[in-house]
Formats: structure tokens, C-alpha cells, sequence
């Protein structure tokens, strides 16, 4: 199970019953987590999520059942050979305070018997990786950093000796809301480079969403309640209490699953620069219209009181600011729309010609549909 690509999980029936406790705190949890994927878990705090993931690397014992990694049964491996081969990310990082950031890096590839100058280069690799100069920042300690750029030690610490399968325990719980975002994005573009077998902890939904090639939704003692892709999940969710956890926003988050494409274009009067703004005043009335090019590709958006004597199609109007095409997301759509002074989303065609309009009516009544079609 070493190298650079994930492996396949596998859990068996795995229960967690803590001493003293008169419940199982992991109740026969039977799951696959599919080879370079990455999975997150998600449910209500204390609903058993840190303890289905902490008996993958044996920081807790399971008191039953299988794990399997890459085939390998992990519960006959020694357990500080597992952890090496596992990398490991919490919340607040979790950095040695007493070692600078190449150091932390360092500690698995060290453990491991790399020799001086591989560790060196590699603690240099992953600090790039996780965008922080090494230069900068391979001598300072834990506390001369900020949360998030901790977290990315955090992160590069867990990949530093080429793990094909890494655990992140609401890694990115600590930080405020931007730098999280950020700090999504770059994982995101990590496994795409890397696709590691990923299992994810989180509360946040939206965070499962984003980041997750399928979410498990988890109820307690870890009770699988939906295991599926954030699509699935968005569309479908299995009972009242999964679509309690995915939440109101549940509606919204569904535009981003359909196209342009697949709802009703309007249309809205239209001329090319060679017209003349007398015919499109006729047709834009009190409204607006849509000044195009030669070759039908929106320009500009008039309307009558741009089109007063003198005044020049050349000219006249306002620059449409954003268009979409078929494939667009609705909500790539509706961010359109709400940027767009006229309140239309203007949709093109391959060569980037005026195809028609979506506006805020069409996108509120698929909404309302989406809703309607989720509690039937
Ligand atoms: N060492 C322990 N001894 C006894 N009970 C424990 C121990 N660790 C966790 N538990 C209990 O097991 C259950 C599951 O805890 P766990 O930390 O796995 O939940 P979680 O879903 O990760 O929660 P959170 O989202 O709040 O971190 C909880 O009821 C918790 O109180």
C-alpha cells in the first residue's frame, strides 16, 4: 500500500464500544471507500464520525468487525507502521510546538529512514505544494504562523511521505471562512494531482458538497443514513433527517446540477450595429434591447433614452457584463442575472451568439419546482 495513489478502504461490520460506555459508540459499520477518492463523513456532533475514522489508522482500537487497505487487513499490522503509511490531518493542525515547520514536515519521512538530504528535498516539495515558500517559512516555528498557513503544514506534514491514503479530521475547522475556502480550493487541486484515497470529517454540509466525491451521512453510532454522491444526496435525500442536514439551501445548491440548457429561454428585441436607432427604438419600446455585432454576439444593452437624436448605435448603452452558455449552471445563471443591470442572464450560442435570455422568473420557478419535487 505504498506509492503514490490511493487505495481501496474497506470496513466490515466495525463497531467501537468505549469501557464503561452501555452503547456501541460505532455500530456494525459496513462501507467501501472507492481507491483515490475522497470521502466525507458527515452527521451531528458526536454521532460517532471521529471514531469511524480513527479505528482506519488504529488511534482507536475497534472492539469488532474488519478494516481492510489496499487488501491489507489493517487490524494485523503493527500499528505505528500503519500510521506512517496514513497521513493524518486534524484541526488546529496539531504541529509539534517545539519544531520549526520543515521539521514537522520532516517527522513521518524521518520515522520512515529517509536519509538527510530526500527529507530536505521533500520538505521543500510539500511546503510549494501547499503554496508556502520554503524560503520563508521552513525555519519558523508553529507560533509565528497564522491558522491557516498552520493548516497547511498540517496538510503538507500529512502528505510529506507519499501516503496513498490520508485522514483529515475537520481539518479546516479553525480558520475563518475565506482562508477555509481557500484552503479547500487548493485540496481540491492537491487530489487532483494526487488522488489519494481522502476520508474527510466535517459538520459543515456545504464543505461535504464541495468537497466530497461521495458524502456519508452519518446518524448515530455512525449509522450510514445516505452514502452517495453530493448530486444524489442534493436531489434525493434519503429521509427527513438526511434532508434535515442538507439543509434549506438545499434548493439553491440544486442549481448548481442544472444547465441553462434545461430551462425556458426568453427573448428580448435585438439589433446589430448596422441598424439604425430609429428601428430600435421601434422595437425596444420603453424597454431594452439588445445591441448585437456583425456576427450576432451581444454587445451592449439600450435602451430608449440611449437611442435619442444624434445618439450613435456605435456607442449607445451599457456593456452586457457577463454571458452563459447552454452548459452554464443555473447558477452560474442566476449570479448573471444579479450582476446584470437589466436583470437577464444572456445565453450564447458555440460561436458566442445571442441564442435568447434567462431572467429571474425562470429561475425562481425551477426552484419552486425543485422544492415541490423533493417533498412529493
Ligand atoms: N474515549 C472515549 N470514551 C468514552 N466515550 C467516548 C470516547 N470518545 C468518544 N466517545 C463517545 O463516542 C461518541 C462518538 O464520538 P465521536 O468523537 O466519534 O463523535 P463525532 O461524530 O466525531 O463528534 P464531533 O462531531 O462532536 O467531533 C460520543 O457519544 C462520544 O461521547
Amino acid at each position: 500500500m505504498n506509492g503514490k495513489t490511493g487505495v481501496e478502504i474497506h470496513l466490515d461490520n466495525v463497531s467501537k464500544r468505549y469501557p464503561g460506555q452501555r452503547t456501541a459508540a460505532v455500530d456494525e459499520v459496513t462501507m467501501t471507500i472507492p481507491a483515490g477518492e475522497t470521502v466525507v463523513f458527515v452527521g451531528p456532533s458526536g454521532c460517532g464520525k471521529t471514531t469511524t475514522m480513527k479505528m482506519i489508522n488504529r488511534l482507536i482500537e475497534p472492539s469488532a468487525g474488519r478494516i481492510t487497505i489496499g487488501g491489507e487487513d489493517a487490524l494485523k499490522l503493527d500499528p505505528d507502521q500503519l500510521r506512517r503509511r496514513i497521513g493524518y490531518a486534524i484541526q488546529q493542525a496539531g504541529l509539534f510546538p517545539h519544531m520549526t515547520v520543515g521539521q514537522n514536515v520532516g517527522v513521518v519521512p524521518g520515522l520512515v529512514g529517509w536519509d538527510k538530504n530526500k527529507i530536505a528535498d521533500r520538505v521543500e516539495e510539500m511546503l510549494d505544494l501547499v503554496g508556502l515558500e520554503p524560503g520563508e517559512f521552513r525555519d519558523r516555528y508553529p507560533r509565528q504562523l497564522s491558522g491557516g498557513q498552520q493548516q497547511r503544514v498540517g496538510v503538507a506534514r500529512a502528505l510529506a511521505a507519499d501516503p496513498p491514503v490520508l485522514l483529515m479530521d475537520e481539518p479546516f475547522g479553525a480558520v475563518d471562512p475565506i482562508t477555509r475556502g481557500n484552503l479547500q480550493d487548493q485540496l481540491l487541486r492537491l487530489q487532483s494531482e494526487l488522488g489519494k484515497t481522502i476520508v474527510f470529517v466535517t459538520h459543515d454540509f456545504d464543505e461535504a458538497v464541495k468537497l466530497g466525491d461521495r458524502i456519508a451521512v452519518l446518524g448515530d453510532r455512525s449509522k450510514i443514513l445516505q452514502y452517495d454522491t453530493p448530486d444524489a444526496i442534493l436531489a434525493n435525500p434519503a429521509d427527513d433527517t438526511v434532508a434535515g442536514f442538507v439543509g434549506a439551501g438545499a434548493s439553491l445548491k440544486q442549481l448548481t446540477l442544472l444547465r441553462v440548457r434545461d430551462v425556458e429561454h426568453g427573448d428580448v428585441p435585438t439589433a446589430t450595429v448596422d441598424d439604425s436607432p430609429e428601428q430600435l427604438r421601434e422595437r425596444v419600446g420603453k424597454g431594452s434591447g439588445l445591441l448585437l455585432d456583425a456576427r450576432r454576439r451581444p454587445l451592449r444593452w439600450v435602451s430608449a433614452r440611449d437611442l435619442g437624436p444624434g445618439k450613435s448605435l456605435r456607442t449607445a448603452g451599457r456593456p452586457v457584463e457577463d454571458s452563459v452558455s447552454e452548459a452554464s449552471t443555473l447558477q452560474d445563471a442566476l449570479e448573471a442575472i444579479l450582476t446584470d443591470d437589466e436583470g437577464f442572464a444572456v445565453v450564447v450560442g458555440t460561436r458566442g451568439e445571442y441564442v435568447g435570455v434567462v431572467d429571474i422568473d425562470t429561475v425562481m420557478s425551477t426552484i419552486r419546482q425543485l422544492r415541490d419535487e423533493a417533498r412529493a
